[in-house]
């Protein structure tokens, strides 16, 4: 079995949306923890896509990372790789995003890439090289004050030319929507000007199927999870994807759990609706600094929840409490400290039988992935634009969401858990 396409995302729940519209066009698709070694089997797959923990990394480490995950996937045989990083460009003057891109085209040999981080379905779009979220410029957006990477420039190619080496050009939506020939042709035209970068604009799916079109051609793009919407038709097209799979749920019926880190409004929202239904408790931090056993006493609070009854724990608070913590210990340690938490409580509380786990946010579902010592994932359905089911690839396989932090309706928890009942 041939791998067709490999990925390299910069963040856990970030591979996990990839995947979840590689799946959706019909390909297998595994979720890969990290660089593996040379002998782990994956099984077999049309799509692999690693995931790595290099956004907000120093910009040394997410480029080597960057690079071992792209050798491993072409040494299998990967002939089109994806660099995907977040829809609403997470990265800051120095990185990740450029450095990781020159590093990539210089190993793919490769003098022009084509860019794109729309995805029309949570409201991230492209218009004339800027980017939106729903109504706002980027720089408008909540994404301004980001704790790690505040996103204060909607100009894609301004970000890309600050933490890269070379020109951004823009191929805008009257081209795109000209169709695939129009679009190589401005590509072309951008690359004879010395162009490295093109950024593609974007507003819906539409144009996002009709630019994967047109990149048939390309070895190495990069963007949201909307840059690969189009490929799996490319390589089915070309004869090499087979028949559309339908992704199948996860199997595991046991107690179900939340562990949510992410302090976004959409995962508070999805706090608030359930909080009546769910036993729940919220961690304090302070018990936790103070020497104080949470683990354990938040695990055996759990346990003895009725067995039907979902259980969630979080971490989650508005901003002004937010602040007041980070204030108090460090952003940097009181993150640690609450992540290290939620990991600490995945691996008991698993262990205790809650086998269909639902995670929100991206660093906290590092950790929590991490802390189980998942090496992969089987990409089941969607749940919500971005976020599927997923099994661990593990001999007592765990249902897995891993929700980033903005994806998601209220109902979200609900959706999920009713899925798989
Ligand atoms: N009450 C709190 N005070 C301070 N930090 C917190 C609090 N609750 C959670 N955190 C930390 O905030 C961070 C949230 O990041 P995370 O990536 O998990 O969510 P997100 O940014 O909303 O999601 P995504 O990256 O998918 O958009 C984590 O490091 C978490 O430990
Ligand atoms: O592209 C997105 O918005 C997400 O997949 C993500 O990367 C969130 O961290």
């Amino acid at each position: 079995m041939t791998l067709l396409l490999g990925a390299i995302a910069d963040d856990f729940t970030g591979a996990t949306d990839l995947c979840n519209t590689l799946v959706n066009e019909g390909m297998r698709a595994v979720q890969i923890i990290g660089v593996p070694d040379e002998t782990t089997d994956f099984g077999d797959a049309d799509a692999m896509v690693i995931a790595l923990k290099t956004r907000t990394a120093p910009v040394q480490e997410a480029v080597l990372q960057s690079l071992a995950a792209y050798d491993w996937l072409v040494a299998r045989g990967a002939a089109v790789v994806v660099e995907k990083f977040c829809s609403t460009f997470d990265s800051t003057p120095e990185g990740n995003i450029g450095a990781i891109t020159d590093a990539l085209m210089e190993r793919a040999q490769r003098d022009v890439i084509v860019l794109c981080p729309a995805f029309p379905e949570n409201g991230r779009t492209i218009y004339q090289g800027h980017l939106f979220v729903g109504p706002d410029l980027l720089s408008d957006s909540s994404m301004k004050d980001h704790p790690l990477t505040p996103m204060r420039d909607a100009s894609i190619v301004r970000l890309m030319e600050a933490q890269s080496k070379g020109r951004g050009g823009v191929v805008p939506l009257q081209i795109v929507q000209q169709g695939p020939d129009a679009i190589r042709g401005a590509i072309d035209d951008l690359a004879a000007q010395g162009v490295r970068y093109v950024i593609a604009d974007s507003i819906t799916r539409a144009d996002l199927r009709i630019l994967g079109a047109a990149l048939a051609d390309h070895t190495l793009v990069g963007g949201g999870s909307g840059i690969a919407l189009g490929l799996p038709e490319n390589l089915r097209q070309s004869g090499q994807l087979g028949e559309f799979r339908n992704p199948e749920l996860p199997r595991a019926t046991g107690r179900r759990l939340v562990l949510a880190g992410s302090c976004s409004a959409a995962t508070r929202g999805q706090i608030a609706h359930v909080r009546d239904q769910y036993a729940n408790r919220k961690i304090n931090i302070d018990d936790i600094v103070a020497g104080k056993d949470v683990v354990a006493a938040l695990t055996d609070w759990a346990i003895a929840q009725p067995d039907g009854m979902p259980v969630m724990i979080y971490a989650s608070a508005d901003p002004q409490e937010v602040k007041a913590t980070q204030q108090k210990y460090g952003v940097q340690r009181a993150g640690e400290v609450l992540e290290q938490t939620l990991g600490q409580l995945a691996i008991h509380l698993t262990a205790a039988g809650f086998d269909r786990l639902i995670v929100a946010g991206g660093e906290t579902s590092g950790a929590v992935v991490s802390a189980l010592g998942v090496q992969g994932l089987r990409i089941g359905p969607e749940i919500a634009p971005g976020v599927p089911w997923t099994e661990t690839l593990s001999p007592h396989p765990v249902a897995l969401a891993l929700k980033s932090g903005n994806f998601g309706a209220e109902t979200f928890f609900d959706d999920a858990f009713g899925m798989l009942t």
